[in-house]
């Protein structure tokens, strides 16, 4: 059956780190979304995200989309059949509203992995190491950019702390297995 590892959590928790590891270790591909905010050092064209302008944005054909701040993201029906062609097992990270929308459209397609830290410390430094901006960071660990676990989702919710990137590896080597059985 085909699914979808739907990905959620806090900006630092480590959502972009997990979703590649699923990628070179097991050639789960990650369902690309699309984005107008500007590229970071380090990200490809069509690779982390399709970057847009706002015209180009205007013109995709959404599943659902959302705005942060001054940017846009949306994810694409075409962009899902497009990944599960290559594989029944696709990764995606959303934000916590998006995980509503799966959940609702996709049911049980859907295994909703939700990263956090032990601390929001930790999210802090990372980001600051990852080199974003200093006010964004503010807002990324505030408010409802953090994207923290809503009641109503918990118990849909299977919760990853990664502080501990090699346990982490190891836990999601059983759910690969699990989900692949
Ligand atoms: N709902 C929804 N959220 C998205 C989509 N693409 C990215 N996001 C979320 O948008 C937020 C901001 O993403 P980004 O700017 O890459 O920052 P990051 O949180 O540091 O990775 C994150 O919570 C992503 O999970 C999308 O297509 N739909
Ligand atoms: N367990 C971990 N311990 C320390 N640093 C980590 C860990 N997991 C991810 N990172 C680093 O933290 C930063 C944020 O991770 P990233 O995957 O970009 O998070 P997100 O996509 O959730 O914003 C990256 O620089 C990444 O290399």
């Amino acid at each position: 059956m085909k699914k979808i590892i739907l990905i959620a959590g806090p900006s630092g928790a480590g959502k972009t780190t997990i979703s590649d590891y699923l990628n070179e270790k097991y050639g789960i591909p990650r369902v690309l979304t699309h984005t107008t905010r500007p590229m970071r050092p380090g990200e490809k064209q069509n690779f982390s995200y399709h970057f847009e302008t706002d015209e180009s944005f205007k013109t995709l054909h959404f599943f659902e989309h959302i705005r942060y701040g001054s940017y846009q993201y949306g994810s694409s029906r075409e962009a899902l059949n497009l990944a599960w062609k290559k594989s029944d097992l696709v990764s995606l990270i959303v934000d916590i509203k998006g995980v509503y929308t799966y959940l609702k459209q996709l049911g049980n397609k859907v295994y909703f992995l939700y990263v956090t830290t032990s601390t929001k410390e930790e999210l802090k430094e990372r980001l600051l190491k990852r080199g974003d901006d200093p006010e964004k960071i503010k807002e990324r660990v505030s408010g409802s950019e953090l994207n923290l676990l809503p009641e109503d989702l918990k118990e849909y919710a299977h919760i990853l702390v990664n502080d501990n990137l090699s346990e982490t590896k190891s836990k999601l080597d059983s759910i690969v297995s699990r989900l692949e059985e």
